[in-house]
């Protein structure tokens, strides 16, 4: 059995939580670079914590610009197990409004100008990203939320986009209604297929904001009216954080889905082809398996 440590990704609007005990922003290095800011540890309601927000405190770094790959790495040298990504996101459907929050369990990732793994030449790796969400961490967000009294929604698929400029109408209308896509945002990807090569639990709590640009009555996305709604998505996002430590307890049983067994199979450069400096950049992500 091992000791849970959540580790929190705060999204736009999301910049710190109160409340950890013994809290201290450090500085983590990785051998990814740095990354997005220090990161804020303590233990929060008996459990240990590590908060980091996505785009810096003053929110400095661009969807396009986070250092995925550093966050991932330094959550998992600072020994998170379990990661919640609380993002902003727009909504393609109806009765996902506005406040609301969605329980992320899908993705298409359209991103295309970022890192996307810790593998590569000379350590090729291959994890499955059918179900890319923590199913026993999504049903603690949902119970969490739902104690918090946010309207919560179970399950949605998350269309990942590169931005930073929000979806032509086209764009929008093709999302929901060819695709059949339930949220949009611009940072879920590659973080959570990086979570998966970590072997880390990974489950991404959507904060409504908007309506993206589809919806007749709304027109299109406006980033002060984001940002409205935002501040009090913030304080929900807060409460739901506080929540977690009680459902998911200080020890851990394996995970039930495997995410922290990803790697097991997944390398299949032959040993004695690998290369020796990959290898020692992976020693926080793949360590338990190449050590
Ligand atoms: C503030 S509007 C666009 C911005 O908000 C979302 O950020 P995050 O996912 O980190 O909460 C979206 O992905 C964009 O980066
Ligand atoms: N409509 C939208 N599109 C992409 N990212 C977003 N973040 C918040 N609202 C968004």
């Amino acid at each position: 059995m091992t000791k849970t440590m959540i580790g929190i990704i705060g999204g736009s609007g999301l910049y710190e939580i109160d409340g950890l005990k013994d809290a201290q922003w450090q500085s983590v290095e990785t051998p990814w670079g740095a990354p997005s800011d220090q990161i804020l540890t303590g233990v929060l309601n008996g459990v240990p914590m590590a908060f980091l927000p996505r785009h810096g405190r003053g929110h400095v770094h661009s969807p396009s610009t986070v250092p995925y790959r550093a966050n991932i790495d330094a959550l998992k040298r600072l020994g998170v197990t379990d990661v919640i990504a609380i993002s902003a996101c727009g909504s393609f459907r109806e009765d996902m409004a506005p406040g609301d929050f969605v329980v992320v369990d899908q993705f298409i990732d359209r991103t295309f100008a970022r890192e996307k793994s810790f593998f590569g030449t000379g350590c090729v790796a291959h994890v499955s990203v059918a179900h890319p969400t923590c199913p026993r961490l999504g049903a603690a967000c949902l119970e969490a939320g739902r104690d918090a009294g946010i309207t919560m929604h179970n399950g949605g698929t998350y269309l990942a986009m590169e931005g930073p400029q929000f979806s032509t109408l086209a764009e929008s209308k093709m999302y929901r209604e060819s695709w059949g896509c339930d949220v949009i945002g611009m940072t879920n990807m590659p973080e959570a297929k990086l979570a998966r090569e970590a072997e880390l639990c990974y489950a991404s709590v959507a904060m409504i904001t908007d309506y993206d640009s589809w919806h007749p009555d709304h027109g299109e996305v406006d980033v002060t009216e984001i940002i409205k709604t935002l501040m009090g998505n913030a304080d929900k996002g807060r409460a739901l954080v506080s929540r977690l430590p009680a459902l998911l307890g200080t020890d851990r049983d394996p995970c039930p889905h495997g995410c922290d067994r990803a790697l097991e199979y997944a390398i299949l450069t032959a040993p004695d082809k690998r290369d020796p400096a990959l290898l020692a950049k992976l020693d926080a992500i793949a360590g338990r398996i190449l050590s």
